[in-house]
């Protein structure tokens, strides 16, 4: 209930936030890095290990295929007898290199994915935990999709860079220093002409690769948008349809997909120059050692062997080079998708969920008392919603809000619900202010709060009613659904109470639902009863059904009634008109029709819009 009841303060569209700089990019937090990474650390360390163990001994194994390759350049021309037993033991110690390193692979990976897996599973529950913590003005200020995205891709993201740092970062690093090693002591002089050729090539297919993924993050952002076109459409079909927008919404579609068909061409005819010239460049490579060590083999400076160990050698140390490149680009997209899901982590709230005192039940009278509020949204610092508003609720009576649209009626139950805490003044519940009140057991179990549009989750009925007190019985359900005079319907469906409503309770009418969530509301007996705007949306028929159960569920609580309709809250024992954030008037209906100030006036226009 309490997500539903937050959807119900209307958000404006087209709220003037003042012009504020654009959020700094948050910093990677380390420390909070390090204490997920803790419970993991000994499967890290033992994966560390083996891939430092399986690139030193890809460093070991060119020179022992140059060994094998004297033999075999040594026992060439019908010598097999001796060739077969000179070339056993190098052959087989080879072989049992490979085999290790097989194993060492095997185990860092199985390790390190485990130990990621891991982390970003325990980093995604704890972020999840912090966003339902959040206020509710945080909701206001970040858009749900934003927030969705930094639990699902931002954590794959740093989840796939930390481990590719681990396994190829390290192996990269190891193979490039080692081998290089391995290439000087076989021959300096190959060695430094190599030094001069690789990095020019390895340089020049970096700026190319940068040039590449900016190409591609443009691709995959135009991608996204055309997800979002078809995201829209498809998700509010029913608007579309109404309408009558489905080749407009086709164009726009269209168009989206041609233009990021164009971009992802580019990319591939990108990547087809860049496949090519480095086919080209380390071919050359190939052919240049070869060539040069053929003048120095002449020389007598090389045996064929040292020739192949070479030439493997410098192959890994292309490969080490080339991956350390894709590498960098790779930590830093890690590193800021690791930022932004910190950053929320970190994130404590102004309001927390639990904490505070309660108000025994049996003692508990339901009195509320607003005194000289003054409230302004926190999306929107210089626009005072409230001023010095108050209002008493008596206990057991149903006092009614009405007033202009605009006026702040809503933002009275946002503030009784603790969605957010007034500038000034205090808002009490027999006589606590409601700031030391235990919040979780203030919404939980003392506030229903039944909303215009009601949100209904995508189980059964049973279940939907029981949201509203976790723990009640299935007696305690049906009792809130008479009550609520939805029991009568829910019979009628073939399953009953354990119908599964869809994901956003398509299948019901809206006068269905409405009874649904106020059967949810009753269920947990609250003493204080809020009614944004219950019967609003509803049309004539359902509205009567509704008001019904409505009526049948005020009695004996406090009751806040905010209305639209005036013909709804004729009976309240108190009505209040706010205009302006203030209580413009107060009074029965007599008093103030009799009055003649503003209700009156809203009552003649209502009855003229009717007429
Ligand atoms: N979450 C929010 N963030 C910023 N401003 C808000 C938010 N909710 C409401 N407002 C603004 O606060 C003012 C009062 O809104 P509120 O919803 O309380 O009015 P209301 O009297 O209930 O209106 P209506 O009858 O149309 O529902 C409006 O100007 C509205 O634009």
């Amino acid at each position: 209930t309490r997500c539903q009841a937050a959807t119900a303060v209307p958000v404006p569209v087209a709220v003037p936030v003042p012009a504020s700089p654009p959020p700094p990019e948050p910093t990677f937090a380390w420390a909070e890095f390090w204490s997920f990474l803790r419970p993991q650390l000994l499967a890290l360390s033992a994966a560390v290990a083996l891939a430092l163990g399986a690139a030193l001994l890809n460093v070991r194994i060119p020179a022992l295929l140059g060994q094998l390759v004297d033999v075999v350049a040594r026992c060439a021309r019908g010598r097999l007898a001796g060739y077969l037993r000179e070339a056993r033991r190098p052959a087989l110690r080879l072989l049992s290199l490979y085999a290790l390193q097989g194993l060492l692979t095997f185990g860092y990976i199985a390790l390190l994915s485990r130990a990621g897996e891991r982390v970003a599973g325990s980093m995604r529950k704890a972020l999840f935990a912090s966003l339902l913590r959040q206020d509710v003005a945080f909701f206001d200020a970040n858009r749900t999709g934003q927030l969705v995205n930094r639990l699902t891709a931002d954590v794959q993201e740093f989840k796939s860079s930390f481990k590719l740092v681990i396994s190829q970062g390290l192996r990269s690093v190891t193979q490039t220093v080692g081998c290089f090693v391995s290439l000087y002591l076989l021959s300096p002089k190959l060695t430094g002409l190599l030094l001069v050729a690789m990095p020019t090539l390895v340089g020049a297919g970096a700026l190319i690769g940068s040039f590449l993924r900016r190409l591609s993050r443009q691709a995959q952002e135009q991608v996204a948008k055309a997800t979002a076109v078809a995201d829209e459409a498809l998700g509010n079909i029913r608007t579309v349809r109404a309408f009558a927008m489905e080749d407009r919404q086709a164009g726009a579609y269209c168009a989206e997909v041609d233009r990021s068909s164009r971009l992802n061409e580019r990319l591939g005819l990108g990547i087809a120059a860049f496949q090519g010239l480095s086919n080209v460049a380390l071919n050359g490579i190939v052919l240049g050692t070869i060539f040069v060590g053929g003048s120095l083999m002449a020389g007598d400076g090389l045996s064929p062997g040292d020739l192949m160990s070479f030439l493997v050698a410098s192959q890994t140390v292309q490969r080490s080079m080339a991956n350390i490149s894709i590498l960098f680009g790779q930590v830093v997209r890690g590193l800021s998708a690791g930022a932004r899901v910190f950053e929320f982590l970190a994130l404590e709230p102004s309001v927390p969920l639990r904490g505070g005192a309660r108000i025994p039940g049996h003692s508990l009278l339901g009195r509320i008392c607003f005194r000289n509020v003054s409230f302004s949204y926190p999306t929107r610092p210089g626009y005072q919603v409230l001023r010095d508003f108050s209002l008493t609720l008596p206990p057991c009576k149903t006092v009614a809000i009405v007033g202009p649209s605009g006026g702040g009626k809503s933002t009275v139950a946002a503030l009784l619900e603790r969605f957010y805490e007034p500038a000034r003044g205090s808002i009490t519940l027999d006589g606590c202010d409601i700031s030391s009140l235990d919040p979780s057991w203030l919404r939980g179990q003392v506030i229903g709060f039944i909303s215009q549009e009601p949100v209904l989750f995508g189980t059964t009925i049973m279940e939907n009613i029981r949201f509203g007190k976790p723990g009640a019985s299935d007696a305690e359900v049906y009792a809130a659904a008479q009550l609520a005079n939805a029991d009568g319907f829910i019979r009628s469906f073939p399953e009953g109470y354990s119908t599964v409503v869809g994901e956003r309770g398509v299948a019901l009418s809206g006068g269905q639902k409405q009874r649904i969530a106020i059967a949810r509301a009753l269920v947990k007996n609250p003493s204080v009863l809020i009614l944004d705007e219950a019967t609003s949306a509803l049309d004539a028929e359902s509205e009567k059904v509704v008001q019904e159960a409505l009526d049948r569920a005020v009695s004996g609580r406090t009751v806040l009634v905010i209305a639209h309709r005036l013909s709804t809250v004729r009976g309240a024992d108190l009505i209040v008109v706010l205009a302006q954030g203030r209580v413009a008037e107060a009074g029965t209906h007599e008093e103030l029709v009799r009055r003649g100030g503003l209700y009156a006036e809203l009552i003649r226009r209502q009855t003229k819009e009717r007429a």
